[in-house]
This record gives structure tokens, sequence and C-alpha cells, in this order.
């Protein structure tokens, strides 16, 4: 750890994910971005005690490697269910990287949060609008498919963020959900060549789920040594109706010891 909070990730471990990362400054030749699946879970598959309840799983270590993965893509995205439970940063405090030692805002991700409904109140103690006003990580994109409140879009437009707005529900369900093909593409329409995707647990089963895994390159998981019970916020996509075949599997696997966790890197579009 050096000063300010900033945090120094090692030339060997930077390695051993390599792999695993997009290209930087290649154009995907692609409608979508390079996307990377990543989050920490307990060994009962849990992201979190509770839904609504922040819960601390990687150690020092491995979330040190979150936030140089987070300074190796473009954005990254979460769910409402996390930004509401968490109030989270979403940014990068890599030494060196824009805001911690660097020039600007380089190498900070760009933050999308995936809101359709517009749940998401902001108010000015919100953390990622007060980081992106102290020039330490940029000001979010909110993906919705809602007229936003006009509070709500006052106070992210004065920190420089804003809202996409999707016409395209495709769920005749209760709760339209947006199509992660239009969610992805408006990113990639706005710059965004490589995203990696943090949860919560209704976003990533989701984009786990058969129609959608395809759309993933690759899978960054920290398992950390606890169980956490039931109840919690578990990782676990639905099976394909009538099929009795896994969901999806990783390939070409690489395990990596980080402190008392273990980082599974994968690849998983085929
Ligand atoms: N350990 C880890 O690495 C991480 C842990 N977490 C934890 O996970 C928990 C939050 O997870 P969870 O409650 O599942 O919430 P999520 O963050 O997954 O957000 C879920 C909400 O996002 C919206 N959403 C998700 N997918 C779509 C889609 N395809 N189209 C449209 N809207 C979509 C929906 O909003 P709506 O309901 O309005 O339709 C949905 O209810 C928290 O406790 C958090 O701390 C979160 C990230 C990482
Ligand atoms: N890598 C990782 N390990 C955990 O134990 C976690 N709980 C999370 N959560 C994710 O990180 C966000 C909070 O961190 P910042 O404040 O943005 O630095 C949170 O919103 C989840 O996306 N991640």
């Amino acid at each position: 750890m050096a000063s300010r909070g900033e945090l120094i990730y090692p030339e060997d471990d930077r390695v051993f994910l390599k792999p695993y990362l997009p290209v930087p400054d290649r154009s995907q030749d692609s409608n979508v971005p390079f996307v990377t699946l990543t989050f920490a879970t307990s060994l009962d598959s849990a992201l979190s005690l509770a839904p609504g309840v922040q819960t601390a799983l990687s150690g020092p270590q491995s979330k040190t490697m979150t936030h140089y993965l987070r300074c190796k893509h473009d954005a990254i995205m979460i769910g409402v269910g996390t930004a509401i439970a968490d109030d989270p940063s979403l940014n990068c405090r890599v030494q060196g990287v824009g805001g911690y030692g660097g020039e600007g805002l380089t190498g900070q991700p760009q933050p999308v949060v995936v809101d359709p409904h517009g749940r998401w109140q902001l108010t000015s103690k919100t953390k990622i609008l007060n980081l992106a006003r102290e020039g330490r990580g940029k000001a979010p994109w909110i993906l919705t498919s809602q007229t936003p409140s006009v509070e709500n879009v006052k106070l992210l437009e004065q920190v420089g963020g804003c809202y996409i707005v999707l016409n395209t529900p495709t769920s005749t369900s209760e709760k339209p959900t947006m199509a992660w093909l239009d969610m992805l593409r408006a990113v990639k329409d706005r710059g965004v060549e490589s995203i990696m995707i943090e949860g919560g647990g209704v976003i990533i089963n989701s984009l786990l789920a058969a129609d959608n895994a395809d759309l993933i390159d690759s899978v960054i998981v920290t398992i950390a040594p606890t169980w956490l019970g039931q109840g919690g916020v578990v990782v676990s996509p639905p099976r394909t109706e009538g099929s009795s075949l896994p969901v999806a599997r990783l390939r070409q696997t690489k395990w990596q010891q980080l402190g008392e966790d273990v980082v599974l890197c994968g690849v998983l579009k085929a």
C-alpha cells in the first residue's frame, strides 16, 4: 500500500492475468465490447450475506487485483441492486492512475449502472459523484428504460455523468428487462472497447444464462475461504428448460493463490 490509499499490484501477478485481459488500443471487430465477468464469492457461491448487504469477501491482495482489472478496462458495470447496497466507488485506486498519482483521469474506468426502473436515488452524498467531483474517478452512465427524475439528471450532469435511455425492453414479464446485446451495444457506440462486469447476483446470473453467456470473453473469480450460509445472494445461473447439461464451463483455466484467496481465470466465448 502506498500513500493516499494508493494500491500497488506486483508485476508477477500482472503476468498471470494477461492472457485473460483485453488487448489495449485494439478496436474489437465486433459491435459489442470485450467482456470480462469478475466477482468475489464464498465457498457456497455467495456474493453477499443477503440482498442489499455489502459483504467483504476479497482479502487485500485480491481486492488490489480487482482494482488493477479496473484500469485494464474502459468501463465497469454493476446492477442497481449493487449501487443501492454498496454505494460503491467504482474507480481504480492503483498507484499511477489518474487521481492516484497519474494525470487527469488516465486509466480510470467508465462506471455504468444498469437501472431500468430508475430505482437509484442520487444525493449530494453519493460516493461516486463525490469522487468524480474530486477528480478521482469518472461520473457514471446509467442505463435505463424510463425517463429519469429531474433531480437525478441534475446531480448526475453536474459532475459529467449521463443517463442512456434504451427503448428496447424485450421481456413481456411484469418487470421488463433490457437485452444484454442492447446494453453492450449502447456502451460500444459510445467508445467502450472493453468492459468488466462486477455484479451483483441478478446481473451475473442473467449474463451467464445460455442466451447471453456467449457475450462473455473472460471470467476472473476470486474465491474466499469462507461459507456465508443460506440466504445469501448466490451465483447460480438458470438452466435451459429441459436440458440436463451444465449451463456453462470455463476453458483454458488457471488458478492463482492471492493471500488467503484463490483467483480462477478462464475463457468462455467459443
Ligand atoms: N462479491 C462481489 O464481487 C459482489 C457482490 N455484490 C453484492 O451483490 C448484491 C446485489 O446483487 P443483486 O441484489 O442481485 O443486484 P444487482 O446488482 O444484480 O442488480 C439487480 C437489478 O439490476 C437490474 N437488472 C439486472 N439485470 C438486468 C437486465 N438484464 N436488464 C435490466 N435490468 C437488469 C434489475 O433492476 P430492477 O429490479 O429495477 O428491474 C435488477 O433487479 C449486494 O449485496 C452486493 O453487495 C455485488 C457485486 C459484486
Ligand atoms: N472484488 C470484490 N470483492 C468483494 O469482497 C466485494 N464485496 C466486491 N464488491 C464489488 O466492489 C464494489 C465495491 O468496491 P468499490 O467501493 O467500488 O471499490 C461493489 O460495488 C461490488 O461491485 N468486489
